[in-house]
């Protein structure tokens, strides 16, 4: 395997009539849950990716396991929990802005502990991904992410982190302790602007990235949409041009991007090519509703790279 990702998937339902949730009539049935996402996307890049996750074994994970099936995603350690509910969540749209609300409390990934962490796997692949989402659904999903960034640094797999701060899962100072002792044991730590912004209390892109950088990673990427991204690597701030497209649905353009981007590295390209192939899975993402359908593959993100006169330098 060349890239495990550990969390919590969920079902989608995505509002299409432009109502608010008490008043809508329709559904789009999609898939989401940040760290299913993030696989989607670096199996469609074209890494060997696999789930350390718990799901029900009601219709929702059979749902869930067709999704990863028809993607290439490995499922040997995803756990299916007899009487289970799988979690889901629903997209609702105010002008140009998405909100989430979760149905996701006490679900087979809430659940999650160290003993479903699998080190051999982890030991052996060459990347372990793991989120502030993971870590927000319950204590012992919390712990599971901590031992299996430590059994990847004892093995010196590569460990990416996106803080994915949800402010309707925790409280934002034990979000803030947690994500910063995560960045602590991370090689790489991709947070965007707005989170950036809640959880420093600082403004400034370069000083957010700064606080970030402080804290040991060997890379950083502040994620800021249609603003590009700064990436810090080794000591050297640079810049991302964004690869621009009108959003339709922002939706796991943030998990996508990161996908792609530790692809890439595991791939053996610098810090600053990943960058760019991601902005541009993470642009190509926010082009379709909800978080699974429009990820990119690998075809067409070089395609859009090719063509864009500023990242194809
Ligand atoms: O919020 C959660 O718990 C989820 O996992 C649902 C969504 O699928 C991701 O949040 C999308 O993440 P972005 O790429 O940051 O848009």
């Amino acid at each position: 395997m060349d890239i495990l990702a550990i969390g919590e998937p969920l079902l989608e339902f995505s509002v299409t009539d432009e109502q608010s949730l008490d008043a809508a009539e329709s559904f789009a049935v999609g898939y989401g849950g940040d760290t299913s996402n993030f696989l989607v996307s670096a199996s469609r890049c074209g890494a060997a990716a696999g789930y350390v996750s718990r799901i029900g074994d009601d219709h929702f994970g059979t749902a869930l396991l067709g999704l990863w099936q028809r993607e290439g995603v490995r499922t040997d350690h995803v756990v299916r929990e007899p009487g289970g509910r799988t979690g889901i969540y629903f997209i609702s749209r105010h002008a140009a802005h998405s909100s989430f609300t979760y149905y996701r409390a006490g679900s087979p990934a809430s659940r999650l502990s160290p003993a479903d962490v699998p080190e051999t796997a982890i030991a052996t692949a060459r990347a372990l991904h793991v989120s502030g989402i993971t870590q927000a659904i319950s204590a012992s999903a919390c712990d599971a992410g901590f031992h299996a960034m430590k059994v990847a640094r004892r093995h010196n797999t590569l460990v990416s982190y996106d803080p994915n701060y949800r402010p309707a899962l925790w409280p934002l100072d034990r979000a803030r302790a947690i994500v910063a002792r995560s960045v602590e044991l991370s090689d790489v730590a991709l947070p965007n602007l707005e989170e950036g912004r809640a959880l420093t209390d600082l403004d400034d892109p370069r000083a957010i990235l700064a606080w970030f950088a402080a804290l040991g990673p060997r890379t950083v990427v502040l994620k800021m949409g249609d603003q590009g991204a700064l990436l810090w690597d080794d000591g050297r701030t640079s810049e991302i041009p964004p690869h621009s497209v009108v959003p339709v649905d922002s939706t796991g353009a943030g998990d996508a991007f990161d996908g792609a981007f530790v692809t890439r590295l595991v791939q053996g390209a610098t810090p600053a090519d990943a960058a760019r192939y991601a902005a541009v899975a993470g642009a190509l993402t926010t082009q379709g509703h909800g978080a699974v359908h429009p990820i990119p593959r690998d075809a067409a993100i070089r395609s859009a790279l090719e063509k864009d006169p500023i990242l194809n330098h």
